[in-house]
């Protein structure tokens, strides 16, 4: 053989191994995300935190404007320990979740005199309870159930211990009073201090999502940035979503949306997979829905906000501040204090109502909390006033005569006027156990919105995407401090953009 054959041979070779080797390079680059510095990451914004464009959405309530979620997904099986519909070990004793629904249990009102005494000594419902005993218990009417008293029948004025308490000096209950012929007149609003006008305020709230940022946002971007996309790394953006209270069903899909995202695009550098985060993030909180709050008057009726929610969680605290949106965008608000639970609370409420100008209508520690909060809407009706917001007592989610009792609070003052908004406060900071919370309340009320309170003091800032997702009903506001304007409306994209900057 010559040499300019053996040449010839070695060249071949050398071909063929050389294209061996980049297609196995091709090959192992598709199977492997391979981030690169390249691109500088755009730098993040000063200050960072929580920015929404404009200030809170308001709407006036009725049919027309009833939200329409986008979907409700199915309770995911995975989310739970168990898997038969027994209780486990560790869960908390509520109605599992895919039972069917328990409506609204009509409940006979006690006698006008009788006031209704908190129910604490009621037994929790047995853990081994099955809902078909639950509602055997509650007596759900499966026929036309008897026709309770008419509230509005009732004489309303005379009842002892629900009060009417205008802003100052209370002379007489108006409800005392003989029924008026005339609507009595708007008392005049006089608003005892400064309020921050709600456009433009919530550039204040940046920086408190500071935790959630952390430990979401930023254990996320140091993750898809870090370069190899491998299992492990996949893992431990699963494990980070996971701490982060997103629940396993909403972690797996934003999992499975980000891997498909970032091959689709051929992400190469950190900056794109920031953006395809974003983009995967804000999706996962459907920013289709209407996050408006039902509370502008509507068919010459005040818009009724009923606010309801487990002990603690910020409900007299939220009325508070919605009250002071309110009186800011130029609207009177009368406030309606049926947790007659505790007293603290009426005087809480009545502060919150005094610092804004605003009428209390409050009752007896003990009265009927339906009572009250249907005088509260029969007092806004008189005096046309634009919202009337209840503060209700806190219950216990598990107590079953507690919750039926709000379903009887809600009707009751459905025979005034339409109840357009029922705004659930959850504790951003309770993780899990708010999520169960909300699936009983909403089971009882017909929940319209979601206040997440307390979203300052967690890193679980991933219960947002949970709770949409379990409930199909939005998040409108969230609390993000003890201030008296730390109130801010809930938009996706801010939201995502505080997490990630
Ligand atoms: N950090 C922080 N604290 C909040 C927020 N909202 C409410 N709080 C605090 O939570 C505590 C409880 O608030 P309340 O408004 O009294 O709660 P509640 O649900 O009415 O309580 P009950 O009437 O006992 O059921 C108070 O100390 C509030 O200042 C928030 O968004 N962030």
């Amino acid at each position: 053989m010559s040499t300019s054959t053996l040449i010839w041979i070695g060249a071949v070779v050398a071909a063929v191994l050389l294209v061996a080797l980049v297609t196995g390079v091709v090959l192992a680059r598709r199977r492997r995300i391979r981030l690169t510095a390249a691109e500088r990451r755009p730098a993040a914004p000063k200050g960072g935190g929580y920015r929404a464009g404009g200030g809170i959405s308001l709407s006036p309530g009725g049919a027309t404007t009833a939200p329409a979620p986008p979907e409700t997904p199915p309770h995911p099986i995975r989310d739970r320990t168990e898997v038969d519909g027994e209780p486990g070990v560790g869960d908390d004793a509520a109605v599992p979740r895919d039972t069917p629904r328990r409506g609204i249990v009509d409940v006979t009102l006690p006698e006008q005199t009788t006031p209704v005494v908190e129910e604490p000594e009621l037994p929790a419902p047995r853990p081994e309870a099955r809902p078909a005993e639950a509602e055997a218990a509650t007596e759900i009417p499966t026929e036309a159930p008897p026709r309770e008293p008419v509230a509005p029948e009732r004489p309303a004025p005379a009842e002892p211990g629900v009060e009417v308490t205008p802003e100052k000096a209370p002379e007489k209950a108006p409800e005392k009073a003989p029924e008026p012929e005339k609507a009595p007149e708007k008392a005049p609003a006089k608003v005892a201090e400064e309020i921050e006008p709600t456009a433009g305020r919530l550039e204040r709230l940046r920086g408190r999502l500071s935790r959630s940022r952390g430990a979401l946002g930023q254990g996320l971007l140091g993750l898809l940035g870090a370069g190899d996309l491998d299992e492990d790394s996949w893992t431990e953006v699963e494990d980070t979503l996971l701490m982060a209270d997103l629940g396993a069903a909403t972690t797996m899909e934003i999992t499975e949306a980000l891997r498909t995202e970032i091959a689709a695009r051929g992400v190469r550098t950190p900056g794109q997979a920031r953006q395809v985060l974003r983009d995967v993030l804000i999706d996962a909180l459907h920013p289709g829905m209407d996050r408006a709050v039902r509370a502008l008057p509507h068919d010459g009726k005040p818009a009724v906000v009923l606010v309801v929610g487990v002990n603690g969680t910020g409900k007299t605290t939220t009325t508070g501040k919605l009250a002071r949106v309110l009186v800011a965008d130029g609207r009177e608000v009368l406030l309606g204090a049926a947790d007659t639970f505790r007293a603290a609370a009426a005087d809480q409420l009545a502060t919150w109502a005094e610092r804004v100008g605003a009428e209390v209508v409050r009752g007896a520690e003990g009265a009927d909390p339906a009572a009250v909060a249907f005088d509260a809407v029969k007092r806004g009706v008189q005096t046309h006033v634009d919202a009337v917001l209840v503060d209700t007592a806190g219950r216990l989610h598990t107590k079953t005569g507690l919750m039926d009792e709000l379903g009887k609070v809600k009707r009751v003052v459905e025979k005034q006027a339409e109840v357009d908004e029922v705004l659930l406060v959850l504790d951003a900071t309770t993780g899990q156990n708010g999520l169960t919370q909300a699936r009983v309340f909403s089971d009882v009320v017909d929940v319209t919105g979601i206040v997440l309170t307390k979203l300052d003091g967690t890193a679980k800032g991933g219960i947002v995407f949970q709770v949409q997702r379990e409930l199909g009903v939005p998040v409108k506001l969230v609390g993000l401090g003890e201030g008296p304007d730390d109130l801010a409306p809930f938009e996706p994209a801010a939201f995502v953009d505080a997490l990630l900057s």
